[in-house]
């Protein structure tokens, strides 16, 4: 595994952190450039393609694309995604009794605080990280808003979360327009099935993992594959690493890169297309080499199928009927999404079997 090397008068490092080191192995994921993509290259749609069947993660460099109908704006949900940085120093910075009170534990919500250690890994090992989940139906207005601090009732705060909500989704529907053609789905399938306005398990979570004591170190967040259909994530710091398919795979870092996000696919699209496209382990560690010092924070989208939708194999495209007779699936009993993302979700605060994958079981954790 190389390291990302950008073309010579490219900078991409982030100036205010220590740098990435150069003597870690991590993934080359393909960079997609949204300008590009929305000029029509058929190149670069070529790429994303392929990444999504082959590693399920790709980079999105987002600087300088900008769609026709305003909504997808790469540099407006750069900013954005700055400011929400900000915010969530703020959210953090409460005390851990104010945040406890919005436990998604106590409240028995997929929304709120995760307080630090409160998931298990399936050795039993707890997590080392915390994390507050915001709902995007409370944002939009879809469902009347959940218990929230101040600082996330605040008019401004929320203005700002629906900014970074509503550019983030665009991304995920450009992502799926492109998927979709590439399926052979009718027109407008893959999008139809994650609506803006129906309600969802669509999300923002933002991370937190403080510095580990050097003789005391494991995962921030154990190793899982998202469950949801298209993440977008943004991070600053090292740590991410994945787990990239084949016969002798090593742990390999995603380096963070200024002006990019990271897609990941989640185990829906894999259910939704028998498996053409790819969701892949991945996990976060401490930060690498003089990053290890820094409290690593993330910023993550997760757009999730509408509650209503099932959890199966699409009809309507040969390429996936022919992948389902390929792989045998013979699918019993439904499964909507609202239900597969609660059992996903809270076997997961247990470290329990119900967190798992069926057939394509990859035996890991999910998020
Ligand atoms: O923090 C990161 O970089 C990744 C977070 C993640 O994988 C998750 O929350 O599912
Ligand atoms: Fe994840």
């Amino acid at each position: 595994m190389g390291s990302i090397t950008p073309s010579s008068e490219e900078d991409l490092t982030f100036p205010s952190l220590p740098p990435f080191p150069t003597d870690v192995p991590t993934v080359p994921l393909l960079r997609i450039s949204l300008k590009d993509l929305l000029a029509g290259s058929a190149a670069e749609e070529e790429k994303l393609w392929r990444a999504c069947c082959d590693l399920g993660f790709f980079y999105f460099d987002l600087r300088g694309g900008k769609g026709e109908d305003e909504e997808v704006d790469g540099d407006g949900l750069l900013e954005v995604a700055d400011e929400m940085f900000g915010l969530a120093e703020g959210v953090f910075g409460l005390g851990v009794e104010v945040k406890e009170g919005f436990s998604m534990m106590g409240q028995n919500s997929y929304f709120g605080y995760k307080g630090y250690g409160a998931f298990k890994d399936r050795k039993g090992l707890t997590d080392r990280n915390e994390f507050w989940n915001v709902s995007k139906d409370d944002i939009l207005g879809i469902k009347h808003p959940l218990p929230n601090p101040e600082i996330l009732r605040r008019e401004e705060s929320r203005a700002m979360i629906r900014r970074y909500m509503l550019g983030s989704h665009a991304l995920v529907r450009l992502i799926l327009g492109v998927l979709n053609r590439r399926l052979g789905l009718p027109d407008g399938t893959l999008q139809s099935l994650h609506s803006l306005t129906q309600t969802s398990g669509d999300q923002l979570r933002w991370v937190r993992s403080p510095p580990q004591p050097p003789s005391d170190r494991r995962s921030a967040l154990g190793e899982h594959t998202d469950y949801g259909s298209v993440t977008i994530l943004f991070n600053r710091l090292g740590g991410l690493q994945v787990l990239p398919p084949g016969s002798d795979p090593t742990w390999s870092y995603v380096q963070p890169l200024r002006g990019h996000c990271i897609v990941n696919l989640g185990d829906a699209m894999v259910k939704f297309t028998a498996g053409i496209l790819r969701s892949n382990i991945h996990r976060v560690v401490e930060p690498p080499g003089e990053q290890s010092g820094c409290t690593r924070v993330s910023l993550v989208y997760f757009s999730r199928p509408g509650d209503e939708v099932l959890l199966r194999v699409l009809k309507g495209s040969g390429v996936i009927e022919g992948a389902r007779l390929r792989e045998g699936i013979v699918e019993e009993g439904e499964v909507t999404a609202k239900e597969w993302i609660l059992k996903r979700a809270f076997g997961r605060a247990k470290g329990t079997e119900g967190d798992r994958l069926e057939k394509e079981d990859s035996g890991v954790e999910a998020s």
